[in-house]
């Protein structure tokens, strides 16, 4: 079955990666369907958008009093006390207010960025989870991993940080310089030379950053998928002792990540250092400026001291949303590449309309009709493939390895469409017959079974709590697992790690066992476990072959031929054809291949 099959070679998710050739149509349809995840929170927006603008108006008219205090006050020389307090007051006043909007629009922006990313990351899980096959044979795990977690996290940044500071910032920067205009236009102006210098500064730096923000992503990306598919792995590694090996192509992707990261900080650091020391020109440019003409008596000392932190705040929120633009750059990378992954559509789809078949009446008879199948386009897999199945029948598939045995079973499954031909179930085309039914007619019992991290009971019952702790364990009872369970120290509450890694493979093919007795399909398909079995487990396994077949229609890719000497009837297939099928009588009386294949296995016990 597709899980077990050994890693095919996968691209590197380039379709959804490369963001250096993205059209400006296909950036701005990225960021619509983004923000549209924005749109029901347009109120909280409007509420968000109403504090920034209370809190910024709170700290701006600060030195505006410090102003009035100076120039109105000490330096008029009315030493009015009852009016310095006022001030004093007021000043307090502003800046208490100018800390509880802060904190509301904060809070307020946190909470809605967070249910937005959570949003979308329910839809992106529920999405990737309804792709088809052929998409998981062409994406590594590992990248997959990078947009489900990390580029959501750098929306969660956009939704938080970037918006609230193109918003705060910006609305700052335009009442900084009404304020400036207001209190003298001729300082204002000369200020105004410097904006010219800091878009150059800004736009320079854009499109170098977006580079290597990029660079960084790739990087990241890599390394995560060689690491996940390293530890899935890892006990091919030290089979083989490749541990030295792995660790230098880690290293190297260590190596070049920790490149990729160094170059960024150290840009990221020349940009901003780049603002600071402008912005102390500017300070030194404004007090010689205004210093002139407060001696000259052109203006007021109030008016300067006003100017002087005016120009600090113009360079604070200038050089935040610089540094914010890190994160935008981050996140148009993220949400094309989110996007891309959302318009990603499912190959194998339901019929529309459907064609349901009634699960009652099925009765399970298989028909493979004319089957033409292939992964990639002219590497044809199964060739004009003609088999059919009598309800209730026993078959036991054999061949080498790659001659199409799983390929066979993942069209039963609908795992992949049929390129000619049809496969149906009691006359039903499977493309007729909606996946979530046809998942339930169909039942697989895998090669290596999938545990989940959880009790036994959530892995035979796969989390559905509509199934009773009593069905589980009767199941369990039936095929035989019970003796091996109540063993564990917490029988059926023992959680099983990660992939059931606690367990031996007949224990985990007992379970798997339990999950059909459970779920109750009337077809079953087995991919027959290769580990080699202690023979007291392999007879249990037998025997809870022999329990869960009954009144089911059985395919069973047999790696043993112990196995399904019993069937009613063998398929014998080679690249991609049926080439024999008989009893086991019948073959070896018939002295062809399957003759071959079995007194091979006689030889080494095993086929495949
Ligand atoms: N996901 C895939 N993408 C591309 N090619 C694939 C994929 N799965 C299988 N193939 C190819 O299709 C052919 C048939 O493979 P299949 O797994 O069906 O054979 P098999 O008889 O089940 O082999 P085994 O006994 O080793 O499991 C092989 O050449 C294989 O390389």
């Amino acid at each position: 079955m597709p899980p077990e099959k050994p890693e095919r070679a996968k691209t590197d998710s380039s379709e959804i990666s490369s963001s250096y050739n993205v059209s400006k149509e296909e950036r701005s349809a990225a960021f619509r369907f983004i923000t549209a995840y924005a749109r029901p929170f347009r109120g909280r927006f409007a509420l968000i958008f109403l504090f920034t603008l209370l809190a910024i108006a709170a700290d701006l008219l600060q030195p505006y009093l410090v102003k009035i205090a100076i120039d109105d006050n000490l330096l008029a020389g009315r030493n009015d006390y009852r009016m310095l307090l006022g001030i004093c007051a007021v000043y307090l006043i502003f800046v208490v207010l100018g800390l509880v909007f802060t904190y509301f629009q904060n809070n307020m922006l946190q909470y809605v960025g967070q249910h937005i990313v959570a949003r979308i990351r329910k839809d992106l899980f529920r999405h990737i989870s309804k792709l088809s096959m052929s998409f998981f044979d062409r994406f590594p795990n590992g990248s997959l991993v990078t947009h489900v977690s990390s580029d959501t996290e750098t929306l969660n940044q956009f939704f938080t940080q970037v918006l609230l500071s193109l918003m705060r910032d910006g609305m700052t920067l335009l009442f900084i310089v009404a304020l400036m205009f207001h209190l003298d236009p001729v300082l204002a102006g000369y200020s105004m030379i410097l904006l010219p210098i800091i878009a150059g500064i800004a736009i320079g730096f854009r499109s170098y950053m977006r580079r290597i923000y990029q660079i960084t992503r790739t990087q990241l990306s890599r390394l995560i998928a060689f690491t996940a598919e390293n530890l899935a792995g890892m006990n091919l590694i030290q089979a083989f002792h490749q541990q030295k090996e792995q660790q230098r192509s880690f290293d190297e992707q260590n190596r070049r990540y920790f490149g990729a990261n160094v170059r960024e900080v150290r840009t990221n650091v020349l940009f901003n250092r780049s603002f600071d020391m402008l912005g102390n020109l500017s300070i030194a440019f404004i007090v010689w400026v205004g210093g002139m003409a407060v001696f000259e008596r052109t203006m007021e000392f109030g008016v300067l001291y006003a100017f002087i932190t005016y120009i600090r705040q113009f360079f604070q929120p200038i050089n935040s949303i610089t540094q914010q633009w890190n994160t935008l750059q981050s996140t148009t990378v993220s949400m094309d590449r989110l996007w891309r992954l959302f318009m990603i559509p499912a190959e194998v789809r339901d019929a529309e309309p459907p064609k349901a078949l009634p699960a009652v009446s099925v009765q399970g008879r298989v028909d493979y009709d004319h089957v033409r199948f292939s992964y990639q386009e002219g590497i044809p897999v199964l060739h004009d493939l003609d088999l059919h199945i009598a309800a209730g029948e026993m078959i036991g598939i054999v061949g080498a390895t790659g001659a199409g045995k799983s390929s066979l079973m993942s069209l039963l499954c609908r795992f992949y469409d049929v390129q000619e031909g049809s496969v149906r179930i009691d006359g039903t085309d499977v493309r007729d017959i909606p996946q979530a039914k046809l998942h339930r007619i169909v039942g697989l019992v895998q090669q290596e079974p999938f545990l989940y991290s959880g009790s036994i009971i959530d892995n035979v019952r796969l989390f559905d709590e509509s199934i009773s702790r009593e069905d589980v364990i009767k199941a369990c009872r039936f095929v035989g697992a019970d003796s091996l369970i109540t063993r564990l120290q917490d029988g059926y509450d023992t959680r099983l790690s990660e992939r059931g890694s606690g367990l031996s493979a007949g224990e985990r093919q007992l379970i798997s066992f339990a999950r059909i007795v459970v779920f109750r399909p009337k077809i079953l398909i087995l991919d027959e476990a290769t580990a080699n079995l202690d023979s007291y487990t392999e007879q249990l396994v037998q025997s809870a072959l022999q329990i869960v077949s009954k009144g089911r229609t059985t395919l069973v890719i047999a790696h043993r031929l112990s196995t399904i000497m019993q069937a009613d009837r063998i398929i014998v297939m080679k690249r991609g054809e049926i080439v024999e099928q008989g009893t086991h009588r019948q073959l070896l009386d018939r002295k062809g291949y399957y003759e071959q294949l079995y007194s091979h296995s006689q030889g080494t016990h095993a086929v495949g």
